[in-house]
């Protein structure tokens, strides 16, 4: 039987970040996988040009769709940009009783352009972190959903305990691909704090990392993971997929989701 994954996110058209990066972290680690398009955003290695968001009431179809037909395993949200889209989401995962949930708290794109409103960041603090298994930001991310100002190894480990212990999600992994020095991302689940170390590379091309880590992660659970399993094979994954890089577009390229496939020329 194949395991299913289902991601609720935006899109990228140059396919580095967002809903297609997703499908093929998905594919690559053979997990079938889904989507429900929240924007649709125009965009490439340069930057966010501009976004059309879905009306609450179109993503609630795509998602009962979905459910209706093909429950997945597991499921990640990525860029939701605004409260009644949240709203939607969160209501639909509790009523699906999604218990394998990745929660990719999208802000800020790498180029600086904003993909979520200034009140919908509080809605992902009240209505998903609470019914998310796994929540994955950013160091800006993480200060925003805190509060704290993040300059030391000990300041994510206390963005992750708050994010637990305040928020409600039931872990959180602060990612340090915006950290100086190696690329460490700790991991809190409530109990221990669990490291994910890898040495950082010299490029550009990390276009959609935070993405395609979150889709294998999500990928891993469906297929029956544990929590700090999942977590050490999205690591690797990502890990292989910035090492490899293909170098294409004209700005940040996207991440080599196929490290030993895929080259150019
Ligand atoms: N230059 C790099 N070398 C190795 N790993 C990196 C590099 N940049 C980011 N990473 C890793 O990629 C993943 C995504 O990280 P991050 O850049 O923090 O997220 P986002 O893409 O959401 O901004 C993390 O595991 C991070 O440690
Ligand atoms: C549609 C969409 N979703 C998310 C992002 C941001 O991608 P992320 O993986 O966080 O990394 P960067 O590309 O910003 O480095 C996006 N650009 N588009």
């Amino acid at each position: 039987m194949v395991s299913k994954a289902l991601t609720i996110a935006g899109t990228d058209p140059t396919g580095g970040a967002g809903i297609q990066a997703d499908l093929k972290t998905f594919q690559e680690l053979g997990v079938f996988g889904m989507s429900v398009i929240t924007s649709v955003v125009s965009q490439n290695t340069l930057g966010v040009r501009s976004f059309v968001d879905m009306h609450e009431e179109f993503i609630e179809s795509q998602i009962d769709a979905v459910f209706e037909d093909i429950r997945p395993d597991a499921v990640k949200t990525g860029m939701l940009s605004n409260p009644s889209a949240i709203a939607i989401v969160a209501k639909k995962l509790k009523e699906y009783n999604v218990s394998q949930y990745v929660l990719d708290p999208v802000m800020v794109a790498s180029s600086g352009h904003e993909l979520i409103s200034q009140e919908a960041r509080q809605s992902v603090k009240e209505e998903l972190l609470p019914l998310a298994t796994l929540v994955t930001p950013n160091l800006p991310e993480a200060e925003a959903l805190t509060g704290l100002t993040i300059e030391t190894i000990e300041d994510m480990k206390e963005a992750g305990r708050i994010l637990v212990e305040e928020y409600g999600v039931k872990a959180a992994l602060i990612k340090g691909g915006h950290y100086k020095g190696e690329a460490d991302d700790y991991l809190y689940n409530g109990t221990e704090f669990l490291k994910f170390s890898a040495k950082r590379f010299d490029t550009k091309h990390t276009h959609g990392s935070g993405c395609t880590y979150a889709a294998a992660i999500t990928a891993r659970l469906a297929e029956g993971d544990s929590l700090n399993q999942a977590v050490e094979h999205g690591k690797s994954f990502i890990t292989s997929a910035i090492s490899n890089p293909l170098e294409i577009g004209k700005g940040q390229g996207p991440t080599n989701h196929w490290g030993h496939r895929l080259t150019t020329k």
